[in-house]
C-alpha cells in the first residue's frame, strides 16, 4: 500500500531531515512511528499524504504520488496533526462540513467514539477543551474509514483516563484494507496497541520489525540481580530489582515493555540490531 524508496527530505539544504528512507508497509496493520524528537516523524507522515514534497526519490500511496494531491488520493488519506485549531462550530457542524470529503464516512461510528471518549455531541468546538477537542478530532479521523490513517502523537494532550479511553476506542477499529500510522515519543502509550515498530533515528530508519518478531527475539524480564548467567543487553532499575532485555532464548514469545524496548534500542544499537538480521 505504501512504498518508499529512497526517499530524502530538507527544508533548509545541508540539513537533512530524511535521507534515503526505503520502506514498504502493507495494509491491515497498525504502525508505530517512533523516534526522538526531531527525528522527521511528522515530515515523513507529511510526505505520505502530499503536504511535503520529497527532494529525492519516490513516494506511492494507493498506487498514487501523494504530491499530485489528486482528489481520489486525498478521500482515502487523512492525517490528524499534533496540534490544530478547532473551526468555530459544533459537532453536528463539523460532521455536515468536513464529512462530505470522505466518502466512507461512518457518522453512526463517530458519534458512538464521541460516547466511549464521553464529549458531549452537542458541544460547540471553541469551547472545548484541547483534550476534548483532540477526542473529537481522532473520532472524525477514525470514523472517515480511510484506506490510510496517520495519527500524529495521537496522545498528546489526552490525561490518563482519556489514554485508556483511546486505547479502547482504538482496538478493533482497524480493517484488514486500512493502515493506521501513530508517532510518538511517549512510547509507552502505544504499549499492546500496535503490530509493527519502524524507528527514525539519524534522518533514516534504524528500526523495522513486527512486534511479533521483537518478542521472539528478545525476552523482558524482571530479576532481582544482574549475576545471572546471561548479561542483558540492556536493564533498567525497577522498584523489584532491574527489568533486563536478553535474547529471546526460549520458544515462548516474550510480552513486550514499549518503552524499554526503544530505551534499548537507543542505548544499545549495535546489540539490539544485531539480533533481527535483516
Ligand atoms: N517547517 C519547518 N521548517 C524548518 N525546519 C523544520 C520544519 N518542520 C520541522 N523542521 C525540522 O525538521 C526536523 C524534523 O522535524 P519533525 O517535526 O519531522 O520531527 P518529529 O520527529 O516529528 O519531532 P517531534 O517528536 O518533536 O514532534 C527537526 O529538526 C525540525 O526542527
Amino acid at each position: 500500500m505504501i512504498s518508499l524508496n529512497r526517499l530524502s527530505f530538507y527544508y533548509r539544504k545541508g540539513n537533512p531531515v530524511l535521507e534515503d528512507v526505503t520502506l514498504q508497509l502493507a495494509p491491515g496493520r497498525i504502525y508505530g512511528l517512533l523516534g526522538r524528537n526531531g527525528a522527521g516523524k511528522s515530515s515523513l507522515m507529511h510526505a505520505l499524504c502530499g503536504l511535503l514534497f520529497p527532494k529525492a526519490g519516490e513516494v506511492q500511496v494507493l498506487g498514487f504520488k501523494p504530491g499530485e494531491r489528486k482528489p481520489a488520493f486525498l478521500q482515502q488519506v487523512f492525517i490528524l496533526p499534533e496540534t490544530f485549531q478547532v473551526p468555530n462550530i459544533t459537532v453536528d457542524q463539523l460532521i455536515a462540513v468536513d464529512a462530505a470529503f470522505y466518502p466512507a464516512f461512518d457518522k453512526q461510528a463517530f458519534y458512538q467514539y464521541l460516547e466511549q471518549f464521553e464529549v458531549p455531541a452537542d458541544a460547540h468546538l471553541s469551547s472545548l477543551s484541547f483534550g476534548q477537542a483532540k477526542k473529537v478530532m481522532i473520532s472524525f479521523a477514525l470514523a472517515t474509514r480511510v484506506k490510510l490513517l496517520l495519527l500524529d502523537e495521537p496522545t498528546n494532550g489526552l490525561d490518563i483516563p482519556s489514554k485508556r479511553q483511546f486505547r479502547k476506542v482504538i482496538a478493533g477499529t482497524l480493517q484488514d484494507d486500512q493502515l493506521m500510522i501513530m508517532s510518538t515519543h511517549q512510547v509507552k502509550d502505544l504499549d499492546n496497541l500496535i503490530d509493527h515498530i519502524i524507528v527514525l533515528d539519524e534522518h533514516r530508519i534504524l528500526f523495522n520489525a513486527s512486534v511479533d518478531e521483537i518478542s521472539e527475539r528478545l525476552l523482558f524480564s524482571q530479576q532481582m540481580t544482574l549475576t545471572g548467567d546471561v548479561k542483558p543487553i540492556y536493564h533498567e532499575g525497577s522498584l523489584k530489582g532491574y527489568i533486563t532485555i536478553t535474547p529471546n532464548n526460549t520458544s515462548v514469545p516474550s510480552s513486550i515493555d514499549m518503552e524499554m524496548f526503544f530505551n534499548g534500542l537507543m542505548s544499545e544499537k549495535q546489540q539490539m540490531l544485531a539480533l533481527f538480521n535483516h
